[in-house]
């Protein structure tokens, strides 16, 4: 469990402020390419290069399933959580069409379903049979926090293993908003019901009877809920722990992260509460329409790079925002300088 905590380096300053500087220099007035010119000098700062560029893209799915859909807190069946990782690793999902569109490495993992799934191209990777239900004691045990923690790492591994320049996780478990709220209910000392959404479809009443399953959990467990390792480990899930060890494990490697939406960006908020360095290696691809995630992005001090109203996790609001990276990364290579281009400059 100790490499969790191992120290995370800062992204280089020197090639941050080249990079400033030159986006200075480029045909435009200063700051009119707005975000962009952030994301260029910040993933400049990260690749140590002077013209950085994202041409491997490694995109893992975390899929497990939750005690807490004994609750009845989801608008879909438990059984849609392997159904969805056969249509994964089918090539059928909608960040399936996302990754062949950007050229991306795509992978789905099985970090603990119920069931495992035989197929060739999910990665078996199992922290438990799904999570027990937090309604009535903890999510996890501890030794299973630190398999699914790990699990995030591997990941990690293989991405660098193809040369990945940028990591995008994604999740796939039904009711795993429930466990997210009561996840970023906790570390924000928030009430239930300010964070609590929709997930994949209730209804306004359905939605107050999960804020109030979630705010029962969140009353018995009180006590337990100390550090953001027991958080986790009480109200998580393991697709959630998996995708923070690999938030922290791409950090420590020095490799880019493009978080997705609600579930993930939880997610991304627990790893920045566990080891702090990890958040400078982060952008964040959009804004959920989940309620919690503007309150969770705003924790994390995150500007999402996208607003489409998606809720869709499986990583793929992060997949869209890819080519926003991309084209920050060739604007600032491959614009002319007001020297180069002989425009005068004001
Ligand atoms: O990423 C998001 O912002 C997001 C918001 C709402 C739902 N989801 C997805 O929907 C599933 C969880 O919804 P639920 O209602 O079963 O808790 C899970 O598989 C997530 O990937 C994802
Ligand atoms: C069909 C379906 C697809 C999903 N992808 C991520 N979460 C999901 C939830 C459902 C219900």
């Amino acid at each position: 469990m100790n490499w969790i905590f191992e120290p995370i380096a800062a992204p280089a300053a020197d090639y941050y402020l080249k990079a400033q500087q030159r986006q200075q220099q480029l045909t435009k007035p200063p700051g009119s390419l707005g975000v962009l010119e952030e994301c260029a000098a910040r993933l400049a700062a990260m690749q140590r290069r002077a013209a950085p560029g994202i041409e491997r893209i490694h995109i893992s799915v975390f899929a497990a399933d939750h005690g807490i859909a004994e609750e009845g807190v989801s608008a879909f069946p438990q059984a849609v959580t392997v159904e969805m990782v056969k249509n994964f690793a089918a090539g059928g999902a909608a960040v399936n069409v996302l990754a062949r569109h950007i050229g991306a490495h795509f992978e789905v993992v099985d970090a603990g379903l119920r069931q495992p799934v035989a197929l060739p191209n999910v990665i078996a990777d199992r922290a438990g049979a799904g999570t027990a239900n937090f309604a009535h004691g903890p999510a996890m045990a501890a030794a299973q926090l630190e398999f699914a923690l790990a699990v995030g790492r591997r990941a990690i591994a293989r991405a660098l293993d193809h040369a990945a320049q940028l990591f995008v996780g994604g999740e796939m478990g039904i009711a795993n908003t429930t466990s997210a709220s009561a996840l970023a209910a906790a570390c924000l000392q928030l009430p239930a019901s300010e964070i609590t959404g929709a997930g994949t479809g209730l209804l306004p009443e359905q939605i107050d009877r999960k804020a109030a399953v979630i705010a029962a959990a969140l009353q018995s467990h009180r006590s337990r809920l100390d550090t953001p390792l027991a958080i986790l480990q009480t109200l998580g899930g393991f697709e959630i722990a998996a995708l923070a060890g690999a938030y922290i494990a791409a950090a420590q490697q020095g490799l880019p992260v493009l978080v997705d939406g609600f579930i993930s960006s939880v997610a991304a908020l627990l790893a920045a509460r566990i080891n702090p360095g990890c958040a400078a290696w982060f952008f964040f691809g959009h804004c959920s329409a989940e309620k919690g995630h503007s309150r969770v992005l705003q924790a994390l001090n995150a500007r999402p790079l996208l607003t489409m109203d998606m809720r869709l996790g499986e990583g793929s609001g992060a997949a869209l925002a890819v080519p926003m990276l991309q084209m920050a990364c060739r604007l600032h290579n491959e614009m002319a300088t007001f020297a180069e281009a002989g425009v005068s400059q004001g």
